[in-house]
């Protein structure tokens, strides 16, 4: 077991300790539970859907890298294909605190790089903040996701972000986790692929302004991380951002990463070099490589 997990696990109820032990054996747990673990954990501790996510939130707060505050977050996105996906907050020493991840960041956006294509609930050991609520009003389940904190009743997000702010009123129709693909050839090796895939799928309604990113580990494996932009620009992720969480979430730390590909378009609005460079090195990451997406 990762030892992040070790005080978390030891408090949960035994029948949890039990059905979840062979799933958190694996150092590299990728801290998601598909529909059929979390129906197989409901049956074991006899909780619902809501106090199982509760149950499962200090797991979830455990995976944070708040190497600044030491304030553990943690949130946990329930997808409609009925897997849950961890997240937790992530700070970088040595970057600028506007590369913050937010838990409800790293769980939405874990959800949506492993494909999630909408989500139904989202459970938070805090209530969210306001950009987090702003974050989330770019979702395609916009002002009905469900808000689900301890010792509160389950509000809609609309309830939380009243005369919200949001995609619409920039004429924007497609929305965070909607089907997206760009059409950039794939190209290069299996790192640049991944980059270029992770482009092909970024929300960037507002700077057309796609990117990807991917990190690829000692042991090759290989995390990828999409730009997702927010109607009111600050709430947006970097795709940096996207493929950290990963990296973590999955029970690995900045010194495996080997190498780092950003891709983008050349002539856009933006670019993500700058930034993305800066954190990467401030992590003691300086092998990135830049490719140009091509149309078909
Ligand atoms: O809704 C919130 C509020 C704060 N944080 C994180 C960001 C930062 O890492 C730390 C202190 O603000 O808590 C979240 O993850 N979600
Ligand atoms: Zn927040």
């Amino acid at each position: 077991m990762h030892p992040r997990f070790q005080t978390a696990f030891g408090q949960l109820m035994p029948e949890l300790q039990s059905a979840l032990a062979p799933l958190l054996a694996d150092r590299h747990f990728p801290a998601l539970l598909h529909a059929e673990q979390v129906s197989a954990l409901r049956e074991a501790s006899g909780l619902d859907d809501d106090a199982l996510a509760l149950a499962l939130l200090p797991l979830a707060a455990a995976c944070a890298r708040a190497d600044l505050s030491a304030f553990n977050v943690g949130a946990i996105a329930r997808g409609v294909s009925g897997n849950w996906y961890f997240g937790a907050n992530m700070e970088f020493i040595g970057a600028t605190l506007q590369q913050t991840v937010h838990a409800e960041q790293s769980a939405i956006g874990h959800a949506w790089l492993r494909g999630e294509k909408g989500l139904s609930a989202i459970t938070v050991n805090y209530t969210p903040c306001g950009h987090c609520r702003q974050f989330m009003n770019e979702l395609n389940s916009g002002l009905d996701l469900r808000i689900h904190l301890p010792g509160r009743e389950t509000r809609p997000l609309g309830d939380y972000l009243p005369d919200a702010f949001g995609p619409r009123d920039l004429q924007i129709t497609t929305l965070l986790m909607d089907e997206q693909h760009h059409g950039f050839i794939p190209e290069g090796d299996a790192l640049a692929r991944a980059a270029i895939a992770a482009a092909n799928r970024s929300h960037m309604p507002y700077s057309r302004s796609p990117s990807g990113l991917a990190l690829a580990c000692q042991d090759g494996a290989i995390f990828s991380g999409s730009y997702a932009e927010n109607a009111a620009f600050n709430p947006s992720l970097p795709p940096l951002q996207g493929a950290l969480n990963l990296l973590n979430l999955n029970g690995y730390d900045y010194p495996d990463i080997q190498r780092a590909i950003l891709a983008e378009k050349t002539g856009t609005a933006l670019s993500q070099w700058e930034a993305t460079a800066a954190t990467l090195k401030a992590l003691g990451c300086q092998q990135i490589e830049w490719v140009a997406l091509r149309l078909a």
